[in-house]
């Protein structure tokens, strides 16, 4: 893969991809997708690509699920109740990857499998453009997913894909903004617009600090979810909500060079979403923790709670930029066992900057 690769658009294309001039203007119909998790989120993904592109071929691990799909067009584990376009089509993963002439590869497995998936996949991954929709971070290497996949895969056509978007909404088709991390070469971000053409997308050139926005949330949203086993009233959680807001946009002010980067969909509309929403895993773990319904080894139930598994990494990631979070060493103190939740959430106020 060279750096100048003409990515398809709509008078450029290649051999893998088709065009069909509609009623609503010419439409890139992106030939072949490949999308690595049937999970939740590459379901929703493979879903909302696949009324998009030619096919869209989605590798899970369990042939349950592979079967499901090519059966019967749906995945029983996550969207009992949603029938899948038929150009998707399941595949098992084995030791290759059959991603041969894909246009883009979404990675869409838990942060903590990316590097051992892509590793696996390696020459597979070297010639698509490759998308990472996973958000965390490794540690302690504190890369970011981007980082791992270019490790791997010495891939530089890299983007994410980051933002409010619950993946039974995606799944549906609801509307959803996003934000799109890549490099600013405008066939990249033309070709992503194509592929995730049913969002309302924003762009930043800054990558990481995309991917850290999504690292940031979730653990904002494990933190809110602990206040607000704590405290109840409208003030309290919006206050606090200020709070996590304000100490997010103090560590994106020091790492990204993306002055816009506070009002995108992967900043404060998937923040937002996170946080406030029950339906979010990660503020979920937050209440359970704080009102002691669970305890460690809550991370071995196989639910993907990611900001558990950075809230670490972000803090140390901090440190070296000279940074103290406080609201995320409060969640750290917290998932780490200190349970007395509410003295925690006392002294946080006290120290309330
Ligand atoms: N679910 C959601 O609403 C959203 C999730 N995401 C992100 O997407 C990523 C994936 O999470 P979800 O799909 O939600 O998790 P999930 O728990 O719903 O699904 C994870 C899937 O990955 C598979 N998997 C795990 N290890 C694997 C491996 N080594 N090889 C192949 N497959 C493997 C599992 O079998 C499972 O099917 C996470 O980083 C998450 O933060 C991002 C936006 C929304
Ligand atoms: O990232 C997400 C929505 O944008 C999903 O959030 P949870 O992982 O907290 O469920």
């Amino acid at each position: 893969m060279d750096g100048n690769r003409r990515y398809p658009r709509f008078k450029v294309c290649r051999k893998h991809c088709r065009c069909s001039l509609r009623r609503t203007g010419a439409i890139l119909m992106i030939s072949k997708v490949g999308v690595i998790g049937a999970g939740s989120m590459g379901t929703a993904v493979a879903q909302s690509i696949s009324r998009r592109a030619g096919e869209v071929f989605i590798f899970g691990r369990k042939k349950e699920i592979v079967d499901s799909i090519n059966t019967d067009n749906r995945n029983a584990n996550y969207f009992p109740g949603l029938r899948l376009n038929p150009n998707i089509r399941a595949r098992l993963m084995g030791d290759r990857l059959d991603v041969a002439g894909c246009a883009a590869v979404v990675i869409a497995v838990p942060s903590s499998e990316v590097r051992s998936v892509v590793k696996a996949a390696g020459d597979d991954l070297s010639d698509q453009i490759l998308v990472t929709v996973s958000k965390g971070l490794e540690y302690p290497s504190l890369k970011t997913m981007s980082e791992i996949i270019r490790d791997e895969t010495g891939n530089p056509d890299m983007a994410c894909f980051s933002g409010p978007t619950f993946a039974d909404e995606i799944a549906y088709g609801h509307i959803a903004g996003a934000t799109i991390g890549a490099g600013d070469d405008p066939s990249l971000r033309a070709t992503m617009s194509d592929l995730f053409g049913e969002f309302i997308l924003d762009f930043s050139d800054d990558l990481r600090a995309v991917e850290l926005c999504g690292v940031l949330k979730n653990v904002y949203a494990i933190g809110t979810g602990m206040w607000d086993s704590v405290y109840s009233n409208h003030n309290e959680h919006y206050t606090f909500l200020n709070m996590c807001y304000k100490e997010m946009c103090t560590f994106l002010k020091a790492i990204s060079h993306d002055k816009d980067i506070f009002t995108k969909f992967c900043c404060f509309g998937d923040f937002n979403l996170t946080a406030n929403v029950d339906k979010s895993r990660n503020r979920t773990l937050g209440l359970m923790v704080g009102k002691k319904i669970v305890k460690t080894p809550y991370l071995e139930s196989g639910v993907t709670f990611e900001g558990s598994r950075s809230v670490k990494g972000i803090i140390e990631l901090a440190d070296t930029h000279d940074i103290d979070l406080p609201i995320a060493r409060f969640v750290y103190d917290v998932l780490s066992g200190n349970n007395n939740v509410r003295a925690s959430v006392d002294t946080l106020v006290r120290k309330a900057p």
